[in-house]
């Protein structure tokens, strides 16, 4: 099912235009919005899952209105807030039925069935009896996935899951997007380029309220073809360099030199070599844009 959002704005009532006039088509599969924070992200996931209201535009989702009958949507709806609250000394399958009979699953055999398919697929059976109180920060967003899907959405709405998980965690819970991914609509907002380019089929790259860029990070990758330079310079020159180049990022070497990246129609200068643009060289460009 599709998602198409038009024209949505939003002025919080301290004057901050979290929302400018955005236009959004969603298919089914993974898709990245991608955003540093503050960029709007939140406010567009709430606002899709009809947590606030927007001053203006419309969603639809399949042929659901979604700002004027928000009950059709939110029985659809599976949303991983960024922050989930304090959860309570239980173990996660108590926790989950406790859960399910809240998403109204009347019967005990309905309610073990898809407790069960539900911890396999977020790899947490093997874990089932212990509390969630007591689990790492990245089975607790496994866990959050798992409590998501027990109503069998269609529109899963995930916020900066990944934000404060360690490297494996963090590979762990891709891991489960995406094989949820494969046959659900999945929003997923992150200010981490990776995650987008390991994952989304899709991306788009929201800023001060914006869509900066929509499309694939294929796509993405292959605009900047030809204007991606790459040069290693002493530290104490980047001050020099930053004047005179369009610099996107730069990294430290082991010698104390760095490695710059520079965005140039031309060759800058000759002591430059062209570089293989990559997705996060595509979302420095798109921010260093929005800023002239
Ligand atoms: N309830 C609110 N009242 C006033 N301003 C708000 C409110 N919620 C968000 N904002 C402001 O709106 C802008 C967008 O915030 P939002 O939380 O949507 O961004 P975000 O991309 O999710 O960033 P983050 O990752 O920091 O949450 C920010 O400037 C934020 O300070």
């Amino acid at each position: 099912m599709k998602l198409q959002i038009k024209g949505l704005s939003k002025t919080y009532k301290n004057g901050v235009k979290a929302l400018d006039n955005v236009d959004l088509e969603i298919g089914t599969g993974m898709f990245g919005l991608l955003g540093p924070n503050g960029a709007g992200k939140s406010s567009l996931m709430r606002t899709i899952s009809t947590l606030q209201s927007p001053d203006s535009g419309s969603i639809t989702f399949g042929d659901i209105d979604v700002l004027k009958d928000q009950m059709s949507l939110r029985k659809v709806l599976g949303y991983l807030p960024q922050e989930f609250g304090v959860y309570p000394n239980m173990s996660a399958e108590k926790l989950l039925n406790y859960f399910a009979q809240l998403k109204g699953i009347a019967s005990k055999e309905d309610r073990k069935k898809i407790i069960k398919e539900v911890l396999e697929v977020t790899n947490l059976w093997d874990v089932r009896n212990k509390s969630v109180s007591g689990y790492s920060g990245g089975m607790k967003q496994r866990f959050g996935i798992a409590q998501l899907l027990l109503n069998n959405p269609k529109l899963i709405i995930v916020d900066e899951p990944t934000a404060g998980l360690d490297p494996a965690e963090r590979h762990r819970f891709l891991n489960v997007l995406r094989e949820i991914g494969n046959n659900h609509t999945v929003i997923f907002s992150t200010h981490i380029v990776d995650d987008v380019r390991e994952l989304c089929h899709e991306l788009a790259i929201l800023n001060g309220g914006n869509i900066l860029y929509r499309g694939t990070p294929k796509e993405a990758e292959e605009s900047l073809v030809g204007k991606i330079w790459m040069r290693i310079i002493e530290r104490d020159e980047f001050d020099e360099f930053a004047r005179n180049y369009n610099i996107l990022s730069s990294n430290y070497n082991q010698d104390n030199t760095l490695n710059i990246r520079v965005y140039s129609d031309e060759k800058p200068h000759e002591t430059f070599v062209e570089a293989k643009p990559q997705l996060e060289d595509v979302y420095f460009v798109a921010l260093k844009k929005d800023r002239v």
